[in-house]
């Protein structure tokens, strides 16, 4: 659906996009995160030509854009709609007019824009806000006025840049649904920005991870979360899976101190337990979660294993073999 080939932006010196190469699906929700100064709002901005690569090629929906005049890239931009982190409404006008605006611009008659209006107000919940001012209104609201105004003339593509940075976590939370469902009905292709792994594990297919202005990871959002492969990758899981242990937990131990990802079914699996049953081993437990990412489990348990040397050797060659991941974090035998 989208591709982006070779894309670099310079400012004069600087490179904020760096030879970036991506191909987002039809349909998918990707996400892009990276630090702030990482690049992620300006290779967003290539992608509807606000900002203009310095080289490669960006195609959308077939259509090479960076190939067009200045004045069809205007054309194509109603296809792709956007919304911003800190809104970008119209002050002067209604929640209505600054929806219709857009309609407007794209040459809509006002018998199509009083019919468009009402149904956009509907998908975003705002039917009853018709004639409020932004001003007149709460942040997630305003956001929800952004969308509706982003999809008014049915863009194949949606881009969010940080939409909801500015929000408290429940109302960030409501907007995210209403992201999902505006992916899940109509089908739209949804490319956010975000520095939040939170926004990410809660709505994306897939991400990748930006710095320097390089994508330097990847990955299907549950493989990310299941299996970081760079330091800057581990950084954004542990913002939201918190694996440091506090140091007094490890004083006096006696065992080797293992950390188990339990993936998909394994995460269901009595895994510790058959171990317990086939080893002469005991076990403490020294931290255990369990989350759901696109609705399959994965689970993460710290354990200390206590008994000879072979045994718990034994027992840590099986879980490894039913888990695939078991890492020894410290071994105190
Ligand atoms: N119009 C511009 N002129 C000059 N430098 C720019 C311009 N826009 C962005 N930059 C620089 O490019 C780099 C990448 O910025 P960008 O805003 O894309 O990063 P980001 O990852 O989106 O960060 P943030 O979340 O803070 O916006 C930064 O060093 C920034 O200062």
């Amino acid at each position: 659906m989208i591709e982006i080939v070779n894309v670099t932006k310079r400012y004069k010196q600087l490179t904020a996009v760096d030879h970036v190469n991506l191909s987002i699906r039809q349909g998918e929700i990707f996400g892009i995160i990276g630090y702030s100064g990482a690049g992620k709002s300006t290779l967003l901005r290539c992608l509807n030509l606000l900002e203009k690569p310095t080289q490669g090629i960006i195609v959308i929906d077939g259509k090479e854009l960076t190939a067009l005049s200045d004045q069809e890239v205007r054309k194509e931009r109603q296809k792709i709609g956007m919304i911003f982190q800190h809104f970008h409404l119209i002050s002067s006008k209604t929640v209505y007019d600054n929806i219709a605006f857009s309609l407007k611009a794209a040459g809509k008659t006002k018998a199509e824009i009083k019919k468009r209006v009402p149904e956009l107000l509907e998908m975003v919940g705002l039917s009853d806000r018709s004639a409020h001012y932004p001003a007149q209104l709460s942040g997630g609201q305003k956001q929800r006025v952004g969308i509706a105004r982003a999809l008014a003339n049915e863009p194949k593509v949606l881009l969010c840049d940080e939409a909801t940075s500015a929000l408290d976590p429940t109302t960030t939370k409501s907007i995210l649904q209403l992201l999902k469902k505006i992916n899940k009905t109509l089908g739209i292709t949804i490319v956010l920005i975000t520095h939040e792994m939170e926004v990410v594990q809660n709505v994306c297919h897939r991400v990748a991870v930006m710095e320097n202005g390089q994508v330097v990871e990847l990955a299907d959002v549950y493989d990310m979360f299941a299996n970081p492969q760079t330091a800057l990758s581990k950084q954004f899981v542990q913002t939201v899976h918190s694996l440091e242990l506090p140091e007094r937990l490890l004083l006096g131990r006696k065992g080797a101190i293992v950390q188990i990802t339990f993936k998909g079914d394994s995460a269901e699996e009595a895994v510790i337990s058959e171990t317990l049953r086939q080893f002469h081993i005991s076990v403490n437990i020294l931290h255990g979660q369990i989350s759901y990412i696109q609705e399959r489990p994965l689970g993460t348990l710290i354990i200390e294993m206590i008994g000879s040397q072979s045994d718990v050797r034994q027992a840590i060659r099986y879980i490894t073999k039913r888990t695939n991941q078991l890492e020894v974090l410290a071994d105190v035998a």
